[in-house]
């Protein structure tokens, strides 16, 4: 969303995470709880053509970043007008700018869960090792805590239904709060 667009009165949230940590599945759960707007990042990619080419190596496609983040200032401008929430989820969060999220919610799934969830979507192995040992290392939550201010991030288990439950429940909760609080700033 632009420095000087619309003022918002419902809060953004991004969900991160490796690739098979449950990221779009939370999102829709939230955005059907809330009447949030889900914007699935990896659909709009490919909707609005963001790509600069393939790494056939990674069997993956290379991201042009800038028509990504054109793209997604529309939705985020256009939700903020209407008064509407976004809950966005992408497996990458350092290239948005600081000022689009209020919370970052980081998945994180136990080694051999995710070996399964991987496997089960036909990832080949190199894919599959690559997202395990990013995984492993948390590459993602890093980059989240570092692009972000340390209190808006929040690491979150996402291993079962249970799990994914309290967060969609503790998301639910906190944008109540949210809303409460600009409310009473205003
Ligand atoms: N907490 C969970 N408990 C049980 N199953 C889960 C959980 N989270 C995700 N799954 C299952 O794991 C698979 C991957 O989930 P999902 O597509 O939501 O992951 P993702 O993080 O959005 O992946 P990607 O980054 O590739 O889009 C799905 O089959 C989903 O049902």
């Amino acid at each position: 969303m632009s420095e000087d667009g619309p003022k918002r009165t419902r809060p953004f949230v991004l969900i991160t995470g490796t690739p098979g940590t449950g990221k779009t599945s939370t999102a829709s759960l939230i955005a059907e709880r809330t009447g949030m707007k889900h914007v699935n990042v990896g659909d709009l990619i490919k909707e609005h053509k963001c790509h600069e080419g393939r790494d056939e190596d990674l069997d993956t496609n290379i991201l042009d970043e800038d028509k990504l983040l054109d793209a997604m200032e529309v939705i985020l401008d256009k939700a903020a007008e209407d008064g509407q929430g976004i809950v966005a989820d992408f497996h990458v969060c350092e290239i948005f700018p600081e000022r689009w999220f209020d919370l970052i919610i980081c998945l994180r799934t136990s080694t051999d869960v995710l070996f399964d969830r991987l496997t089960a979507r036909g990832y080949n192995e190199k894919k599959r090792s690559e997202n395990m040992e990013a995984e492993i290392m948390q590459v993602i939550l890093d980059e989240a805590r570092e692009s972000y201010a340390q209190e808006i991030v929040h690491e979150c288990p996402s291993n079962t239904v249970e799990d994914m439950e309290t967060n969609v429940t503790r998301v639910e909760q906190w944008g109540k709060q949210w809303i409460k609080d600009k409310d009473k700033e205003d």
